[in-house]
């Protein structure tokens, strides 16, 4: 394990794009791995991937909350934040040359649009101004699992994902695949409009019981954790009955919803899709992800798990 190093801390989108250029014309690959903060051993494998992708490499981590992807109803007031905390994880790691935790990186504008007066604010952002009008839609990608119940999400996603890139110009970034859906959107929009920059998808890291980290597990009550274990347990269930020869998805799905339910959680989503078109499928006979979304009390947690019956 390499030496504790401190990062530099970049604020500004000017300098980090000059100190990403700097490290380029050392010879250095860029590897950048985006993240609201609060990070925990999930955010520090995605370090892990990205300090194993290339070498020499330089890699940086963005902490950014991004209100574009936040929907006015949903929790950007209380998302979880600890910028010092981060700081001595990140140093720990001995890899990580700098982090970028720019204030804000939109124009707001000046004309609000309340939200209350039916003003038109579909997410946090909009809410401060009408400053900022572009955005970048996967649009078939965006719809369906989270995107049903975050109408806003991708959008601000592939948006400010987009924009990150423009600044950093990195040659690889690394992704989480417990957020699955962005992952493959990720994905897709960087093939569509010709990002040369490679994505890799890094695998869910879970706690000893396996629940899938997650910032917002903070938030959970004792009880609520407890329940919280339904998810990855029936997930585990169900990929051992699906290579055990229990391929009709509609039933792997009930009995999925029937777990967590019975244990107090309120079911968001589950759905067995197609692993890079994430289209649904009726049969296991393909490899898929089981995706599931759901509720114990104000934390809504995603999960998932891949299948690939052939292997
Ligand atoms: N348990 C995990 N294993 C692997 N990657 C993870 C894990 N948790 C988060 N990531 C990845 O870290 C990156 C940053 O995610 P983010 O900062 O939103 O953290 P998070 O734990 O997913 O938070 P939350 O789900 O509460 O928003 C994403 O690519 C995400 O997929
Ligand atoms: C990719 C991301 C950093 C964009 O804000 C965020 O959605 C996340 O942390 O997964
Ligand atoms: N990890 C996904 C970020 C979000 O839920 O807003």
């Amino acid at each position: 394990m390499p030496a504790a190093r401190e990062p530099e801390v970049i604020r500004d989108k000017a300098a980090m794009r000059a100190w990403s250029r700097r490290r380029r014309a050392e010879g250095k690959t860029v590897a950048v791995v985006p993240t609201m903060g609060y990070l925990h051993d999930g955010h520090l494998s995605l370090i892990s991937t990205a300090a194993a992708a290339d070498n020499p490499v330089a890699i940086v981590v963005t902490i950014y909350v991004n209100p574009s992807q936040f929907a006015p109803s949903e929790d950007l007031a209380t998302y979880p934040s600890d910028f010092a905390g981060d700081l001595r994880k990140l140093a720990s790691t001995g890899v990580v040359d700098a982090v970028f935790n720019p204030v804000d990186l939109y124009h707001r504008g000046t004309r609000r649009l309340a939200v209350a007066s039916g003003g038109g604010a579909v997410s946090c952002l909009e809410e401060d101004g009408d400053g900022h009008e572009t955005w970048v839609r996967v649009e078939r990608l965006e719809k369906g699992l989270c995107g049903d119940s975050r109408p806003v999400f991708f959008r601000g996603v592939a948006t400010i994902v987009s924009k990150l890139f423009n600044i950093i110009e990195p040659d690889v970034a690394v992704f989480g695949k417990k957020d699955y859906q962005q992952w493959r959107l990720i994905c897709r929009m960087v093939r569509d409009l010709d990002f040369a920059i490679e994505i890799i998808g890094s695998e869910i890291v879970r706690e000893a019981d396996g629940l899938a980290m997650s910032s917002r597990n903070v938030h959970l009550s004792r009880e609520e954790r407890e329940k919280a274990l339904s998810i990855s347990r029936s997930l585990v269930d169900a990929r051992t009955a699906a290579l055990k020869g229990n391929t009709d998805c509609t039933q792997i799905k009930n009995k999925i919803v029937q777990t967590v339910t019975e244990t107090g959680g309120e079911v968001d989503y589950v759905e067995i899709v197609e692993q890079e078109s994430l289209a649904p499928v009726e049969k296991i006979d393909v490899p898929v992800v089981i995706c599931v979304a759901a509720w114990f009390g104000k934390v809504r947690l995603i999960d998932n798990i891949e299948i690939d019956a052939r292997s």
